[in-house]
């Protein structure tokens, strides 16, 4: 072999680096640029905050010659981004030419038990011993700590069933006792355990703060207990939960030699969807992130105008502004604005509803003047308008031409006529264009389910994809194990409600009062002779759980599944499931065993996670395939995007829709005790973390908290309205029916129903795109 013929061919990196450099666009560039020290990036939709930080990140690699033992953390929300960005980085180091290391991709909660397993003396945590306890496996032990709760503080119970009066009847009694044990109290545990324990807050502290509010139900107390509850069943069971992790990971930080060692490793912290954060996450990521010179390598990008899990889980994008602002004053926050996903007149009818949006919310047009205590509350998005890309954008195709006239607004008469024409309109498209992709997004996933039974029925032809039905069928071994339990032991009020919950959510039965039905199991079950006649509702709720009951004495127990699958009237891939999930048990259980036996057999498996892998399999790239129409929640559209999009529902009892008291727990006020909770362990993490004394709420009473909670969910839904318009790329439908049901379970019973007060802004902008496109008008 020759010298010449030996050497590797050399390899300009330099050049190559610039190359990938020149990808960047304008906006994205302060990522690439970006050398030490935090950065804030906040990013409009479409914009490439995933692209421009896996370019980010490659430079980054290349610059700083990361390797295994010094490198680059990236953390997203989700497995599926994780997996997207890793793919993305690992392209760009191939095309500088450098091995596939130096940066490792995970999700915060992986990494956090990365870090906890490594030092299983420090953090305690064992995966060997324990167990991480999914969601389903986490509602039942929540419901067994308030039985508990229950038993112990009947001085605190009293009152909530005294509620705000109460003339002592009986039946009146043991309604109420049902609601608080099976909605109201396990909904206040479940809020508070997530709040407090994903900011740092134990059990002592939360009681600690309840004592300084005026609480006459004591709220914060009542869940510090139950709080306190879950804590010690955890324990007890070996489980853990998410929150665990990321605290034994904060934890096992705190050694000083241990710390050195994680922060040796780690060069740097990239963060995606930043506004989705909770306290300690952004905790975890600060430690991770700090440097011997004091300061932490960190980039956040995210985008405040598309935080949309903030009113359910603990996610606040009140610290991602904070990140912004402080980082602002250090001239180290940026903002990217070009975006190339959507044809102009899509980035200005965007641009155009968050402005409105916000104007509206600084001067309300009702006549009662804003709530003193939450006048702070701030407006839903931050000004940050979409632009379009230059000319020369990297992106191939940017800021694409219209199809359709790219707007179209609907004003049809009633719901079936929405469908007409949202069907008219995608025959057409796909003639046309029959490798374009198209979804429609709803706000409730039984909007989702009309849509998709009516165009099904009657519109054969188009391909449909209904993400929700394909999901439901994981949720096939809860509904057996609910029914199963209400035949095992059908004169538990909370079993039967159990059944009647399934049967109201798959659309058996309609809504109604069901702790009212289970609060004597009996009397429902068999009533006498006596008793006033029932509305056909409860006789038709009797009738299914007697025919459950009925099956229980005369049918083996192997064929138990597939009668309640007939029952539930399952559709072909849905009874597949639930005979599969037969056979499994059969498998597991043998002959002889004792429905009881069967049960928990059932419940392992419901709470293990195992099943669910079984049938769904569905990725992000089967949400987006040409020439089939996806249908799916708003909240499920996020990070995707469509040539057309179709929101077909737009009514302001959705959006933005109103917080809601039910009838059934109004005995205790005109507010519910999770928001409560909720706002009152917020205001105080809001005012604790805050590194400079700053405009907050001052929220007192049930009434202040109440208002917040309204204010802050308003907003939220806004914000899901924004998201899913920015999904389309071509063509954005709108649409919102003259009349229309008010609730989703009753598709029947349609009324004239007001249309989201944005759209009507919109008609009002735009009276050129009203009721295009469609010829039968
Ligand atoms: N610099 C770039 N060069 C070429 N294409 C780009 C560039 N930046 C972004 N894109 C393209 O723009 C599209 C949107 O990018 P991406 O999904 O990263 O946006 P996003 O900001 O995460 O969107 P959203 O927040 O709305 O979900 C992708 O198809 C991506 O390939």
């Amino acid at each position: 072999m020759t010298s010449t013929q030996s050497k590797p061919p050399s390899v300009d990196r330099p050049q190559l680096m610039q190359t990938l450099y020149q990808q960047l666009r304008p906006g994205q560039r302060d990522m690439g640029d970006w050398q030490k020290g935090p950065l804030a990036v906040s990013a409009v939709p479409g914009s490439g905050k995933s692209t421009g930080m896996a370019i980010a990140a490659a430079l980054t690699i290349a610059r700083q010659r990361l390797h295994p033992r010094h490198q680059l953390l990236i953390v997203t929300f989700t497995r599926s981004a994780a997996a997207n960005i890793q793919g993305k980085i690992r392209q760009n180091l191939e095309l500088l030419k450098l091995p596939k290391w130096g940066f490792s991709v995970s999700t915060i909660h992986s990494l956090a038990f990365k870090i906890a397993s490594r030092h299983p003396q420090q953090s305690h945590l064992d995966l060997n011993q324990q167990t991480l306890i999914e969601d389903n496996h986490n509602q039942r032990l929540i419901r067994s700590c308030v039985e508990d709760w229950i038993n112990q503080h009947p001085h605190l119970y009293q009152p909530l069933i005294a509620g705000l009066d109460f003339d002592g009847e009986e039946g009146e009694q043991l309604r109420r006792q049902s609601v608080l044990r099976t909605e109201v109290l396990p909904n206040l545990a479940q809020t508070v355990i997530q709040e407090a324990k994903s900011s740092g807050l134990s059990p002592d502290q939360v009681r600690a703060l309840g004592q300084q509010q005026s609480d006459p139900y004591a709220i914060l107390d009542i869940g510090a207990q139950l709080y306190d509850l879950y804590q010690q069943r955890l324990r007890s069971q070996q489980l853990i939960d998410y929150n665990d992790a990321i605290l034994a990971a904060l934890n096992v930080l705190q050694d000083p030699s241990i710390r050195d060692l994680w922060q040796q490793e780690t060069f740097a912290v990239f963060e995606d969807e930043a506004q989705d954060s909770s306290p300690l996450q952004q905790q975890l990521l600060n430690i991770l992130a700090q440097t011997p010179d004091g300061l932490a390598n960190l980039i956040r990008v995210g985008d405040p105008n598309q935080a949309i899990n903030s009113t359910f889980t603990p996610a606040d994008p009140i610290y991602f502004r904070r990140f912004c602002h402080q980082c602002a004053q250090q001239q180290r926050q940026t903002t990217i604005q070009q975006a190339g996903r959507s044809s102009p007149i899509l980035i200005e009818a965007a641009n155009f509803t968050l402005n409105w949006i916000n104007q509206q919310w600084a001067q309300p047009q009702s006549p009662t003047p804003p709530h003193p205590a939450t006048s702070q509350t701030p407006p839903p998005f931050e000004v940050q308008l979409i632009e379009a890309v230059a000319a020369d954008d990297p992106q191939a195709n940017a800021n694409p031409a219209p199809i359709a006239g790219g707007l179209q607004l609907h004003r049809p008469f009633d719901i079936s006529e929405t469908v007409d024409r949202l069907a008219q309109t995608l025959t057409d498209l796909f003639q046309e264009h029959p490798q374009a992709t198209a979804a429609v997004l709803v706000r409730q996933k039984n909007q989702g389910q009309f849509l998709a039974h009516e165009l099904s029925q009657t519109h054969h032809h188009l391909d449909i994809y209904h993400v929700e039905a394909e999901q439901r069928l994981s949720g096939i071994p809860l509904e057996m194990l609910n029914l199963l339990q209400f035949v095992h032991r059908p004169h538990s009020g909370e079993a039967l409600k159990g059944a009647l919950e399934v049967f109201v959510g798959r659309q058996l039965i309609p809504r109604q009062d069901l702790d009212r039905l289970a609060s004597q199991p009996e009397r429902f079950l068999y009533p006498t002779i006596l008793e006033a006649p029932q509305p056909p509702e409860v006789k038709r709720a009797r009738r299914l759980c007697r025919a459950l009951l009925q099956a229980r004495l005369e049918l083996p127990q192997t064929h138990l599944i597939s009668f309640f699958a007939l029952t539930l009237d399952y559709q072909a891939s849905e009874l597949a499931t639930a005979d599969k999930l037969n056979e499994r048990l059969l498998q597991q259980t043998q002959d002889h065993l004792s429905l009881g036996e069967f049960l928990d057999h059932l419940f392992n498996l419901v709470t293990s996670e195992s099943f669910d892998r079984i049938d769904t399999d569905a990725s992000d790239s089967q949400y987006t395939q040409p020439g089939r129409l996806t249908i799916l929640t708003m909240h499920k559209a996020k990070g995707l995007d469509w040539d057309f999009v179709f929101l077909p529902f737009l009514h302001e009892n959705l959006i933005p829709g109103s917080l809601y008291v039910k009838p059934q727990i109004q005995f205790l006020g005109d507010f519910t005790l999770e928001e409560v909770a909720r706002g009152q362990l917020r205001q105080h993490i809001w005012n604790r973390d805050a590194a400079n004394p700053e405009p907050s709420q001052n929220c007192q009473t049930y009434d202040d908290y109440w208002q917040l909670a309204a204010q802050l969910k308003q907003a939220e839904e806004y914000r899901l309205l924004y998201v899913a318009m920015t999904r389309a790329k071509r063509l954005l439908w709108l649409s919102a029916a003259k009349e229309a049901p008010f609730t989703w379970n009753k598709t029947e019973n349609q009324q004239p129903m007001p249309a989201s007060p944005p759209f009507n802004a919109l008609c009002k902008y735009y009276p050129e795109a009203m009721n295009t496109g469609y010829t039968n008008l």
